[in-house]
């Protein structure tokens, strides 16, 4: 269980504040106007953000004072945070504890039609192609929970169906909790279990 009490969090002058329990392997999609706080959330459950107030559970553990690597956490960022001077493949094998599951990303590239990509660099992919190399690396990682920030953002509708049912089939094989930010509402209702409406924050 996800469980996020009273969480409170300065940004320019506002103070945003959050509320929130997911149970394991559920989906969450997150929405909410533009500049509502929908990205804030999730970099404040990875880490990279602190909060003035309130806490972050998961399993009954205080996330709050962990470091970003120490966190149960694998993040999909809007810009696709893949690293520019490894190859796709090598990007892809990161950040496993032992040996990369080789034949996973394989398949996992395969279904996404990204099998050819492999071997450049995520610079010479497209933007659509750049973005399922992310999904498969950040769904494929072993943390329990995966944080996606618009992850469908840059895919035809083709595309999009494909890859929203391999994040569905494989988040639900590995029994991950996901919350993912989407502007869609046909993301949140061909993926998520649940949906949570941010809106708008109190003045200082
Ligand atoms: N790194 C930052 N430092 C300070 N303020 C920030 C930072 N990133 C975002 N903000 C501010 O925090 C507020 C919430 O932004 P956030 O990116 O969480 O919204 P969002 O709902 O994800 O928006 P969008 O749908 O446009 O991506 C906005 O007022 C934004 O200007």
């Amino acid at each position: 269980m996800l469980n996020i009490s009273q969480l409170k969090i300065a940004r320019e002058g506002r103070v945003l504040s959050y509320e929130l329990k997911l149970a394991e392997g559920k989906v969450l999609a997150i929405q909410g106007v533009s500049g509502v706080g929908k990205s804030t959330l999730l970099s404040a459950i990875a880490g990279f953000v602190e909060p003035l107030a309130g806490t972050i559970n998961w399993n009954d553990e205080p996330l709050n004072h962990l470091p970003v690597e120490g966190r149960p956490v694998s993040y999909l960022f809007q810009d696709h945070n893949l690293f520019e001077h490894l190859s796709v493949i090598e990007n892809l094998s990161l950040g496993f504890a032992g040996p990369a599951p080789k034949d996973e990303l394989i398949a996992a590239a395969s279904e996404l039609k990204v099998l050819e990509q492999l071997e450049k660099r995520p610079g010479k992919l497209s933007g659509g192609q750049r973005q399922r190399i992310a999904l498969i690396r950040t769904l494929l990682r072993p943390e329990p929970l995966i944080l996606l920030d618009e992850p469908f953002a840059e895919l035809d509708p083709e595309t999009r169906h494909l890859t929203v049912n391999w994040v569905k089939k494989t988040a639900k094989a590995n029994g991950k909790t996901v919350l993912m930010v989407t502007h869609q509402a046909e993301d949140a209702e061909q993926l998520a279990d649940e949906c949570l409406i941010l809106e708008g924050a109190t003045s200082n």
